[in-house]
């Protein structure tokens, strides 16, 4: 598009002045080409499907046509009090907050008071009870918030759902899929037909025909692709690194240490990964001056989707507004539409395991135009597939090994400091190796649901690189790791063991917490206690048993029951028809017999010593 056209002048659409006086003064000097495409069919009569690179201005290009369409609806005087004008649905509560406050950014150049947002997202701190107050208090027009807390509150009998006339769906492709779709479809058959909707996302196609169930009308479909006709935009440098897992984490705060940056994301596969390693590093600058592992002037903030809200919202602010040496380690709950300026460094410290959100991720830098620099580690050997991958996908991905340390390969690093002193501290407290073993499985099981199962591949993952990257010493007995571990023998101490077991002694590794402690003590003497083998066998083996297992056997148990109520009531059924029949009831009868021995037998095959590693 030439610039010329970008002028907000050459717009096909009278903005009203406050909305154009608002655009100046936040510094818009020229329209982003998907809001000049957008603008004037979304505040026209259409219905639109937006498909646009990270950080091209997608937000504006939605929040303009709702508040114009506000003013020509005459919306204040004839939307009564229990009815809303506009609703934007968003998949996370991070993003819901921050398309409010662009929305007041507008608003504050509004000479009135009288069109308001309302957030409606789930909270510890209101209820769903507290937004219906305040939504009759202060009658917002436009409401924003989650699918979940949305469905709610517009159930409610006080809610008027019927003069919406406006609906967005941003990021839309998310809000489709399985975990949402359910939610936003009973939502949207709430809503007049006659209406507005807008899609957007720079993903959109994932969304697949599931755009179907929104009700569009006649949509017109934008799509605005970068100037190399690359799924992401040009001013993103896309990069990626092959490492050897065990040193991951080493060349992050390698990384972290050795380049300026004002902000940087590294994203991490799982909740609990998150809080475990930010206790690591967090331990490591608490040790700064001992150990100069990591610099001082790091300022390091954890965000996930397991924290609460008020504490995510406050961790986000945090980041945003600490200028330099700023770093947010986090999930993909800060993956999609996440716009803080000033993020020049982007680390995945693993692919993610839907394709798309490598995109959103990488996107959270490299906007508006800015120079943003996108790395991902991708683990040595099968793994590199993963460029190719990409590359069919228009995602070109370039090789850059400058910012690693060149020492910390498996073939170059001989003595392994780093790793005895994680070890060390996770010896300290027993939890924090629980904590590392559930860190540990978790990855597994992220790794595991790859879509690009062909690439990252368990048979040939590199178990014991991980599991020092975690600082343990010994793996996890798993089912995936016994079918798919290779040569375990020859390079562990056997048994799982990654260290000689001389050197620690389980049963005297101890928890920090006294409660814990004592439990634990209390199992330990319990099972000195128990002369008779066979149970000793039992209590070892309950002792010891796989994690996965356990959730297994769980899983299995509550599929058996269900599988017997069914047949139980199946027979209860076909009793009640038979009533008079004896024959039939005795062929009913002895099936029903068969299928309590099969299962008796079933429970006795399951029931073999599964392994002795002392995990969980
Ligand atoms: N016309 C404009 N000129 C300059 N900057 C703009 C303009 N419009 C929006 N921006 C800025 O661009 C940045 C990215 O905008 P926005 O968050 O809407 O992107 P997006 O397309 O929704 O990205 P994502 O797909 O990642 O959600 C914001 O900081 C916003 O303030």
């Amino acid at each position: 598009m030439p610039k010329s056209s970008l002028k907000w002048d050459s717009l096909k659409y009278e903005l009203q002045p406050w909305i154009k006086n608002a655009i100046e003064i936040m510094g818009f000097e020229h329209m982003t080409p998907v809001q000049a495409s957008t603008i004037p069919m979304f505040a026209g009569n259409k219905d639109v499907v937006v498909d646009s690179v990270t950080g091209s201005g997608k937000t504006v290009a939605f929040v303009i046509p709702i508040l114009e369409k506000i003013i020509h609806e005459n919306a204040i005087r004839n939307v009564k009090k229990g009815h809303f004008h506009s609703l934007i649905i968003s998949p996370t509560r991070e993003l819901a907050k921050q398309i409010q406050s662009v929305i007041n950014s507008f608003l504050e150049h509004y000479e009135h008071d009288n069109i308001k947002s309302q957030l409606l997202v789930g909270t510890n701190e209101h209820s769903i009870r507290d937004d219906v107050n305040r939504f009759l208090d202060d009658r917002p027009l436009i409401l924003v918030g989650t699918p979940g807390r949305i469905l709610d509150f517009i159930q409610f009998p006080n809610i008027k759902p019927q003069s919406c006339s406006m609906v967005v769906l941003d990021e839309a492709d998310r809000l489709l899929d399985v975990s949402f779709v359910a939610d936003v479809e009973n939502i949207l058959n709430l809503l007049p037909k006659q209406r507005r909707t807008g899609l957007f996302s720079a993903t959109i196609d994932s969304a697949g025909s599931n755009i179907f169930k929104t009700g569009l009308r006649n949509p017109v479909k934008i799509k605005v692709n970068s100037k190399n006709n690359q799924a992401a935009p040009s001013s993103l440098k896309l990069n990626y690194c092959v490492v050897d897992p065990e040193y991951k984490l080493q060349q992050l705060l390698h990384i972290l240490n050795k380049f300026k940056f004002k902000k940087c994301i590294v994203y991490f596969p799982t909740c609990i990964s998150v809080t475990f390693f930010y206790g690591f590093i967090q331990h490591l600058q608490n040790n700064q001056k001992k150990d100069n592992l990591i610099n001082e002037d790091l300022h390091i903030f954890s965000l996930h989707g397991k924290l609460q809200t008020t504490s995510r919202m406050k961790t986000l602010q945090s980041f945003t507004d600490t200028l330099n040496n700023s770093v947010l380690l986090t999930t993909d709950v800060a993956a999609r539409g996440i716009d803080i300026p000033d993020v020049d460094l982007v680390i995945q410290l693993d692919p993610p395991n839907d394709t798309d959100l490598f995109l959103h991720r990488c996107g959270r830098t490299g906007r508006a135009n800015r120079i943003g620099k996108a790395l991902t580690f991708i683990n040595r050997g099968r793994e590199e597939d993963f460029i190719p991958f990409m590359e069919v996908k228009n995602v070109n991905l370039e090789e850059d090994s400058t910012m690693l340390n060149p020492e910390l390969t498996t073939e170059n690093c001989k003595e392994d400091t780093f790793y005895n002193l994680f070890k060390s501290w996770i010896l300290h407290d027993r939890d924090r190796f629980d904590h590392a073993v559930k860190s540990y499985v978790a990855f597994i099981r992220y790794y595991s649901n790859h879509s690009a199962s062909s690439i990252f591949r368990l048979q040939s993952f590199d178990y014991i690189g991980l599991a020092k990257m975690f600082g343990l010493f010994r793996l996890p007995r798993m089912p995936e790791i016994t079918r798919n571990l290779k040569n375990a023998d020859a390079v562990t101490f056997g048994d799982g063991w990654i260290v000689d077991p001389q050197t620690i002694d389980m049963d005297k590794f101890h928890y920090l917490d006294e409660k814990k402690e004592k439990k634990r003590l209390h199992d330990l003497a319990n099972l000195q206690k128990i002369h008779d083998k066979k149970k000793l066998k039992f209590e070892l083996k309950k002792k010891n048993m796989s994690w996965s297992n356990k959730t297994d056997t769980k899983e299995s148990k509550t599929k058996r029951r269900e599988k017997m109520a069914l047949k139980r009531k199946a027979i209860e059924e076909e009793l009640a028809k038979n009533d008079d029949s004896d024959s039939d009831h005795e062929e009913v009868t002895t099936d029903w017999k068969e299928e309590i021995m099969a299962s008796k037998k079933r429970k006795h095959n399951d029931s073999g010593i599964q392994g002795s590693f002392d995990d969980l």
